[in-house]
């Protein structure tokens, strides 16, 4: 059984992803009942990419969020460092690119294009699995054209906090425990409850983007803080 643990070491959370990628798509659709589909359209909005630009999303896995951003004519790069979620994908896609998305496999910390490349850049369900998010947020930024802008999309906390505790609790016991209906892998979704735990809140991330040098930084929370969407821009 291939887990990650907390410390999120690159070769394990490739590993995992690799192992996971033929079910991750069923998987996000079971577990999340179908909200994940909601959270994805609302990074789209969000994105707002439009024709003769270039979106990176990175940690894209399988694409499933890269080819909504081509829907008004932008080009995506999805970026990678799990080749078996890339090319989960790019068989659905019929190529490594094909329909707008052209697939890369590179590390969050040490991205492979040139600085100044993208006019946005998303990254959706990934940021809590980078070994170093704020050298992922500054990659991010390098990349990213002045003037351009970030949208990451994560798991976050119900600002409630006894009702945050009980979501807790469904995470901790019961979404292992459904995830094992589906695959054998259930020590990747004991690691998907843990890294969610552990993850920071909202004000918490927020002040992350700020740090990497992204301006503008503001949130909003999808199902009661379940997900957050934040959004900053590169002003220099
Ligand atoms: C939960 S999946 C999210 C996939 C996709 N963005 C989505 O919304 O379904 C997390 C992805 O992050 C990738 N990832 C984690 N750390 C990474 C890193 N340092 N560089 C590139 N990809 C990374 C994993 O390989 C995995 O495909």
């Amino acid at each position: 059984m291939t887990r990650a643990e907390l410390d999120k070491s690159p070769a394990d959370v490739a590993a995992m992803f690799d192992s996971i990628a033929a079910r991750y798509d069923l998987l996000n659709d079971v577990l999340s009942l179908g909200e994940d589909r909601q959270w994805r359209r609302a990074v789209v909005r969000a994105v707002e990419a439009y024709s003769g630009e270039l979106v990176l999303d990175l940690a894209a896995g399988t694409g499933t969020s890269s080819l909504s951003f081509t829907e008004n004519g932008a080009k995506v790069v999805a970026c990678d460092f799990s080749q078996g979620m890339l090319r989960v994908g790019a068989e659905q896609r019929g190529g490594a690119s094909a329909q707008g998305v052209t697939c890369v496999v590179g590390d969050a910390l040490a991205l492979p294009f040139a600085d100044e490349t993208f006019d946005a850049v998303t990254i959706s369900f990934g940021l809590r699995n980078v070994q170093d998010p704020e050298q992922a947020l500054r990659e991010l930024r390098r990349v990213t054209k002045v003037g351009g802008r970030l949208v990451v999309c994560e798991f976050s906390h119900i600002p409630v906090r006894p009702v945050d505790r009980i979501y807790s609790g469904y995470l901790m016991a019961a979404l292992p425990r459904v995830a094992r209906l589906f695959t054998r892998n259930t020590g990747a979704y004991e690691y998907l409850s843990e890294s969610i735990a552990d993850w920071p809140d909202q004000p918490a991330l927020a002040a992350r983007l700020q740090r990497a040098g992204w301006s503008r930084v503001a949130w909003r929370n999808l199902t009661f803080g379940v997900v957050a969407l934040h959004r900053g821009y590169r002003e220099s």
